[in-house]
């Protein structure tokens, strides 16, 4: 006898979609937290993200959530400072930053993607250990500057990540990480954590989607995008760029040095931005290339499951 067709709220389920994926080419998507604020635009991202799956890709969701965490922040009446373009975390802060990303974006994201069937499975980099970090000290003017527990991550283990996609899964995955020196969470940018991920699993292409047209040379006074540039033309570009821009650049440049053919920077409020940018090469938004300078071929990369030291 059949298995009967249930109906989960009002569409039929879809029993075979899970075995269609498992084989093709992985592409981060990154999805910024600017892009993530209107609901009808969430959902249609999501479906593209499933579409995308359709069309044979293997999606991996790693999100943000900046201005989620800022209201929420504020909500609370605790500070909000950035420190080229990350958040000073204190411990309070790491709290909410944790609630709300793995609590509310992730939750809302993973939802959004099973409407379309049971697909996208949550995890939080600190999830068998999928991101680890140490304490980001960055300098100014040759002084240490205490930003907090901000993580720099010094390790990728992609097991989870690929035991998932290879079951045709959606990992959607959060920004938040242990640090190996005291085992406390630490809150990494999300950019930074999508770049090491796609470098970490061998992504073929790595996707940011945010509420841009793109990159602007001289923001914000010009009035055009880049739309194509080699990663050392974009390492060129790195000391103009500011905020939100350049952990974006920088994760950019980080993904393609790992091995990672193309990473692009779109419009997540342009219809089908995700799939298109995903799917095809179609000009759009801001496309970074190899400039052949990997520091790790292809062939190179770790095998499966592995953790990769970045
Ligand atoms: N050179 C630049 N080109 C484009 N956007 C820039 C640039 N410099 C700063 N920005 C700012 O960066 C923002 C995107 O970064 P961010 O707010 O962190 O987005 P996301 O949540 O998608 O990561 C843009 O909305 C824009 O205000
Ligand atoms: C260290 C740091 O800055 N972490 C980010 C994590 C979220 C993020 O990166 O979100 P977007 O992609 O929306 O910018 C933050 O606290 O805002």
């Amino acid at each position: 006898m059949s298995e009967p067709q249930l109906a989960v709220h009002g569409r039929p389920a879809r029993p075979a979609a899970r075995s269609a994926g498992g084989r093709g080419p992985i592409t981060v998507i990154k999805l910024g937290g600017s892009a993530l604020v209107d609901n009808e635009l969430k959902a249609a991202i999501a479906r593209d993200v499933v579409r995308a799956r359709d069309e044979g890709l293997r999606p991996l969701v790693v999100h943000g959530g900046g201005p989620q965490i800022s209201a929420e922040l504020a909500r609370r009446g605790l500070a909000n400072e950035f420190r080229a373009g990350l958040r000073v975390t204190t411990p309070g802060a790491m709290d909410v930053v944790r609630m709300v990303l793995v609590g509310q974006v992730q939750r809302e994201l993973v939802g959004l993607i099973n409407r379309d069937g049971p697909l996208a499975v949550g995890i939080s980099g600190e999830d068998a250990d999928t991101i680890t970090a140490v304490r980001h000290r960055p300098e100014a003017g040759g002084e240490p500057v205490d930003i907090g527990r901000v993580g720099e991550i010094v390790k990728v283990d992609t097991a989870l990540l690929e035991a998932l996609l290879g079951q045709g899964f959606i990992p959607v995955v959060s920004p938040v990480a242990r640090s190996a020196e005291d085992g406390l969470v630490h809150n990494v940018n999300a950019d930074t954590a999508a770049a090491a991920i796609a470098a970490g699993l061998g992504a073929r292409d790595l996707l940011m989607v945010t509420d841009v047209k793109g990159l602007y040379a001289d923001w914000p006074h010009d009035d055009e995008i880049v739309s194509r540039l080699t990663a050392a033309e974009l390492e060129a570009l790195l000391p103009r760029l500011t905020s939100g821009m350049l952990p974006k650049a920088e994760g950019c440049l980080r993904a393609l040095r790992g091995g990672v053919r193309s990473a692009r920077i779109v419009d997540g409020r342009v219809p089908h931005a995700v799939l298109t940018g995903a799917l095809t090469d179609e000009p759009l938004g801001t496309t970074v290339v190899s400039d052949g300078c990997s520091s790790r071929p292809r062939e190179d990369r770790p095998p499966a499951g592995s953790a990769g030291e970045v």
